[in-house]
């Protein structure tokens, strides 16, 4: 985890007098310097914070936590009885995840002298936005910071993420790091799951931003209608400034109208207006050229190193974003240049195949509607058949697993089902229902079922020919397959680039 490393001792009576809150235990003399809600990230002088969770009570890790040096607990009624032993000083209050957010940005001094924030959320597009909105951002000169579901930046600096959207003390921490490093814009993929579980709490977004919705996480929320709700929350005054929302789902209309905060909108769909429209002029295999107009009919004409109309469309709403944080748009094409947005986007169709032999790209996408864009994408670009190696995520929303099966058959010529992360459920299951979905399919694609996703891999490039694209989607940019709990280490674009290797084709 990523923390400042010149950390400022503050008070903890401070942290009580600031919030009004009851404690337990002598708080005299005690400093805290950082906040965690895991027992085995503390470092000395920091809070820990006992959350209760969907499996135990944090506060039952107080002995550990203290063990570790932390100075002091932060935990409701509950937590208090449960560490009442371990004698740490102990701040109380209702709900420690909520407070959490407030509590690390007093902690971290975050809301003093924060850098421009811009936040995206939505079902997909959110990592492909963010890497291309800290492109722009560079080329216009500015020290970027980014989290996403792949790494997180700092300036230079790259770490490996573990969630999407970290908990709010360690998004803090980070903030903090940045500062540190002089960071003057950061850019946060966002969650739903962050959103209903206060993990951007303490943030005030400068601009907020919604790409799209679909069938995704309804083991999380109850219907599509809830999960939407989770969405719109982001566009709160007490979350964000202004608002940026891509009209390409029919749910956008719903932000729009749920939206407590300012909104414009941007549509890359023909037949839908948007304050900001979007046409595509160009598409090769290295890129996508497009025109952004706005209002006044101010417009620019610029590429994204990108393959299929939805990451022109991410790259819209990350320049109207910008243009919401206050940048002219003739400064953003003219850093920009002739070449356009420069960015690396780590397993989101990246190809991984060299000149000869087969295109392949590995994907992280794991939706309907994500498979059906990249397919989209791919077959534009493949003279010959596409192939698709797919899997689905075990103990996550299953109910999805039938209309990936469909997408998959419909926009390919050959299937090939294996499996992805399994972790407790039976990978065979898992396959079967995928297969019973792609068999619902109008065109039905080929289909071979093999597994592991290893021999998976070298079966579609054993078949594949000169002309033929194989689109791996699942894992991505991801270095390990979880498989019963364990995370065994994994790298699907490794697999790939040796498979090739293996036919001779690299
Ligand atoms: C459903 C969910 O989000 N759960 C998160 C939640 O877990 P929980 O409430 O069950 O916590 P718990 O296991 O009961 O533990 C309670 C507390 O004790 C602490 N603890 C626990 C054990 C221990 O030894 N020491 C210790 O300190 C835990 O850190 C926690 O604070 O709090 C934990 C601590 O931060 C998170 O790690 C955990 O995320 C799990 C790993 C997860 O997989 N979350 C996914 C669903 C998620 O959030 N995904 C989204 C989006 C993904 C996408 O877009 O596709 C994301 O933003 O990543
Ligand atoms: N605007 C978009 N509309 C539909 N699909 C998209 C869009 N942008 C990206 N995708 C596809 O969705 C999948 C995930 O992309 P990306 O990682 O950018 O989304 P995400 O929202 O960050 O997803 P996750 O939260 O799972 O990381 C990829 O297959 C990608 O090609």
């Amino acid at each position: 985890m990523l923390r400042p490393e010149h950390p400022s001792a503050r008070s903890l009576s401070g942290l009580v007098a600031d919030f009004g809150l009851d404690t337990q235990g002598s708080l005299d003399g005690v400093y805290v310097t950082g906040v965690t809600l895991r027992s085995g990230e503390v470092q000395p002088g920091d809070l820990y914070v006992g959350v209760p969770g969907a499996n135990s009570h944090g506060a039952s890790y107080a002995a550990e936590a203290k063990a570790q040096g932390a100075v002091a607990l932060l935990t409701d009624a509950a937590g208090a009885e449960l560490a009442r032993e371990v004698g740490l000083p102990t701040v109380l209050v209702d709900s420690p995840r909520a407070a959490l957010g407030d509590v690390s940005a007093w902690v971290y001094r975050t809301s003093d002298h924060p850098p421009l924030l811009l936040g995206i959320t939505g079902t997909n597009g959110k990592t492909s936005t963010a890497y291309i909105l800290e492109g722009i951002l560079r080329q216009l000169g500015l020290v970027t910071g980014l989290s996403t579901t792949a790494e997180r930046h700092i300036g230079d600096l790259t770490v490996v993420s573990r969630l999407t959207t970290p908990e709010a003390s360690e998004m803090h921490a980070l903030l903090a790091r940045m500062k540190e490093s002089e960071v003057r814009a950061v850019v946060l993929e966002v969650s739903a799951q962050a959103l209903s579980r206060n993990r951007v709490d303490g943030i005030v977004f400068d601009v907020v931003a919604f790409t799209n919705l679909s069938h995704d996480h309804l083991d999380d929320y109850a219907d599509m209608e809830e999960y939407l709700e989770a969405k719109a929350a982001f566009f709160e005054p007490e979350r964000g400034r202004r608002g940026v929302v891509s009209l390409d789902s029919p749910y956008g209309e719903r932000v729009v109208d749920l939206s407590r905060i300012p909104v414009t909108t941007v549509s890359a769909t023909p037949g839908v207006v948007g304050e900001w429209n979007l046409e595509i002029l160009d598409e090769t295999a290295a890129y996508t050229e497009f025109t952004l107009t706005g209002p006044e009919a101010r417009s620019l004409t610029t590429r994204v190193p990108l393959i299929g109309w939805h990451m022109a469309a991410n790259a819209g709403l990350a320049i109207v974003m910008l243009v919401e944080a206050g940048f002219e748009l003739e400064a953003i094409g003219h850093a920009l240049g002739d070449d356009g947005i420069v960015t690396y986007l780590p397993g989101r169709t990246e190809r991984v195949s060299g000149d000869a032999g087969p295109s392949v790209y590995v994907d992280f996408g794991h939706s309907p509607d994500a498979f059906l864009n990249t397919l989209a994408a791919v077959r534009k670009f493949t003279p010959g058949r596409v192939i698709m190696v797919f899997g689905a995520d075990g103990d996550r929303d299953a109910t999805k697993r039938h209309e990936m099966g469909r997408v998959a058959s419909e926009g390919s010529d050959i299937l090939v089902v294996t499996d992805h992360h399994p972790r407790f459920e039976d990978p065979a299951s898992i396959r079967a229902t995928l297969i019973e979905g792609a068999g619902l399919a109008d065109h039905q694609a080929e289909l071979i079922e093999v597994s592991p996703p290893e021999k998976a891999i070298r079966h579609a490039v054993s078949i594949a020919k000169e002309g033929d694209s194989i689109l791996w989607a699942g894992p991505g940019h991801q270095d390990y397959r979880d498989i019963r709990g364990e995370r065994t280490p994994y790298s699907a674009r490794a697999e790939a680039r040796e498979a090739l290797r293996e036919s001779g084709w690299q």
